[in-house]
């Protein structure tokens, strides 16, 4: 009852707005249960007072009764279905929209946390659990079984009380009985549902990794792996609903016993003449109702312990909150015009995961600057908190200024094109991919910014040209020309801070120069950040940061860097020795 009261309450805000859809829904359902049991409740009538007097007229009367509720019975049934199967879809939809609204306010620690596979996996099918045990067997069986055991119990009391006395106290037992029982079902169901959210996880990282398992030959390990999860889940499984049959069965044997209490007791006080053969008729016709809908209703609890479960997943997401929020008197930053500045901050992704320690710094504006490093060095952690994908622990970063903790996500983002090491691309045309960084940029736009990538004339050698799909996550592009593509959407917005963070690992040595001569070109007109390990760049930079174990221990420009002793003059002898373009070594 616990269960279903905090069901009921969570679920109660989606249903909200269509109360009365929802209230005409359960209207049929009602209509329909007391048709049901008048139907059955008439054969007292039609044996009492209609057959055995031999009064054709009451049987013609009632028959032609009977016919007419049938016929409304039908139709308010099929209104009922009706209303079913669209609030169902709604309420589904609803909930799915809040999820996914809700997660685009989620900061980037929970995308770090929580695998992409077990979100999907919630808000489809979880949500679609959620339905079943709301809409298709949850509160509509519950509606639909409690009015009938309500009629057919009023019913009851009508034809004789202390039948219908013995028969109250078994239903009492029937619904009381396992709701022990179901609440651990419940939490079962709920593993149940975390281990398949792993199995999604899995399946998704096998499915988008399939080169490397094809490579590295890890078919059998994988499926091994697979194999080991499913076991775990079968185990789990096989408990959860076993307690769930368990939890449904118990209401069924306690009818069952309490059916021949009364049919035993019921013949007796026929024979003795207590009760007429028309009321003994009716009575058990009733109770064979009242038995098909405690079947229904005890059917009905394993979807509904499911739902649950289900909902418990979702509001375990929905009380998720975001990391980075935007403060309620946070200002508009004007266009980066002086500096940024770290004034030591310090950042650590988890106990263990250090990002950056005591970290102060100063960029001014139109200066091209240089981040190096061996990797794991914090480089990228840097652009993780400019951008404010996440705030640091201690110490402020200042744009102008002004601490981007009191400054609006969108005032500073818009001022930032960002180029990766991870190009991610949408699953639409390379003109709709581009236009991405700035949705109000026209085609001429566009094109510009993807002349500037360099990747324009590729693109029109293209048959559909900017038309052309790129395909999942840009799947039909070579690595390099889906960086061109990411280089092109962050020029097309014209930002303000260009970084690029390895954004030219994935390029040809020809490619990359000519993209190295753009970014000179477009350094001119705003402030650039790039971190890289190809340290030969190093020599266009104004200013180079070197970074070690999350600190900064050298800055200053390339000839100064090099007379020094240290990090930065090992690794470009190293580099320089080594190749034309030189990569910093891996630690
Ligand atoms: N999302 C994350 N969650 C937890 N730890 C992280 C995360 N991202 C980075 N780290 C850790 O933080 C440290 C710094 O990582 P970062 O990506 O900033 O290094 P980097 O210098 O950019 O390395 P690379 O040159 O290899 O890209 C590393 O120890 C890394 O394992």
């Amino acid at each position: 009852m616990q269960q279903l009261t905090w069901f009921i309450k969570t679920i109660a805000k989606y249903i909200g707005p269509y109360k009365w859809q929802v209230i005409l829904m359960f209207c049929c359902i009602i209509f329909n249960a007391a048709f049901d049991s008048v139907s059955r409740v008439s054969l007292k009538f039609l044996v009492d007072a209609a057959i055995i007097p031999q009064n054709y007229r009451l049987l013609v009367l009632i028959i032609s009764l009977l016919c007419i509720g049938a016929i409304l019975y039908i139709a308010i049934g099929l209104l009922g279905n009706f209303l079913g199967a669209r609030l169902g879809i709604i309420i589904t939809n609803n909930i799915r929209r809040s999820l996914f609204e809700h997660l685009q306010g989620l900061s980037m620690e929970f995308f770090g946390r929580r695998s992409a596979g077990d979100i999907l996996k919630c808000i489809i099918s979880d949500v679609k659990t959620v339905e079943d045990g709301l809409i298709s067997a949850g509160l509509t069986v519950v509606v639909m079984a409690m009015s009938n055991i309500l009629f057919s119990t009023v019913f009851l009391f009508l034809l004789n009380w202390q039948l219908a006395t013995l028969t109250l106290m078994g239903i009492t037992l029937c619904v009381i009985a396992p709701a022990p029982i179901a609440q651990i079902a419940t939490a079962k169901g709920y593993h149940v549902l975390q281990k398949e959210g792993e199995i999604s996880s899995l399946l998704e990282e096998n499915i988008l990794s399939q080169s490397v398992v094809k490579l590295f030959g890890m078919e059998t390990r994988a499926s091994q792996e697979f194999d080991r999860e499913l076991n775990d889940l079968q185990r789990i499984y096989v408990r959860a609903m076993f307690l769930s049959y368990l939890v449904q069965r118990i209401p069924l044997i306690l009818f069952v016993l309490t059916q021949l209490a009364i049919l035993s007791i019921g013949s007796v006080m026929t024979y003795n003449n207590y009760i007429s053969v028309g009321t003994l008729v009716s009575y058990q016709v009733l109770l064979l109702n009242l038995n098909l809908y405690i079947l229904a209703l005890a059917s009905s609890i394993p979807i509904f312990i499911d739902g649950v479960a289900a909902l418990r997943r979702i509001t375990d997401i929905f009380s998720e909150t975001p990391t980075v929020q935007e403060s309620p008197d946070a200002v508009a930053l004007p266009h980066f015009s002086q500096e940024i500045c770290f004034d030591t901050v310090t950042f650590n992704y988890s106990t263990e995961r250090v990002g950056v320690k005591n970290l102060s710094l100063k960029i001014r504006h139109g200066e091209y600057v240089m981040f190096v490093g061996q990797s794991g060095a914090g480089k990228s952690t840097i652009v993780n908190l400019l951008t404010r994908f996440y705030d640091p622990d201690k110490g402020s970063i200042l744009l102008d200024g002004i601490d981007l903790r009191h400054a609006t996500l969108r005032s500073l983002r818009s001022q930032i094109g960002l180029v990766s090491q991870e190009v991610i691309l949408f699953n639409t045309s390379i003109r709709e991919n581009i236009r991405m960084g700035d949705l109000e940029a026209s085609d001429a736009q566009v094109e510009a910014a993807a002349k500037a990538a360099e990747i324009h004339n590729f693109i029109l050698t293209l048959p559909q040209g900017y038309e052309t799909r790129v395909g999942d996550r840009g799947g039909q592009l070579s690595g390099g020309q889906r960086q061109r593509i990411a280089l092109a959407r962050a020029l097309v917005r014209d930002p303000a801070i260009l970084i690029l963070d390895e954004a030219t690992s994935a390029l040809d040595v020809a490619t990359e120069a000519g993209i190295l001569a753009t970014i000179d070109r477009i350094a001119q007109k705003r402030t650039v950040i790039v971190i890289t390990h190809r340290i030969a760049q190093a020599l266009r930079a104004d200013k180079i940061f070197v970074l070690e174990h999350g600190s900064i221990t050298a800055s200053g420009h390339h000839t100064d860097l090099v007379e020094r002793e240290g990090l930065y003059a090992t690794l470009w002898q190293q580099g320089h020795q080594t190749s034309h373009s030189p990569k910093l070594p891996l630690s």
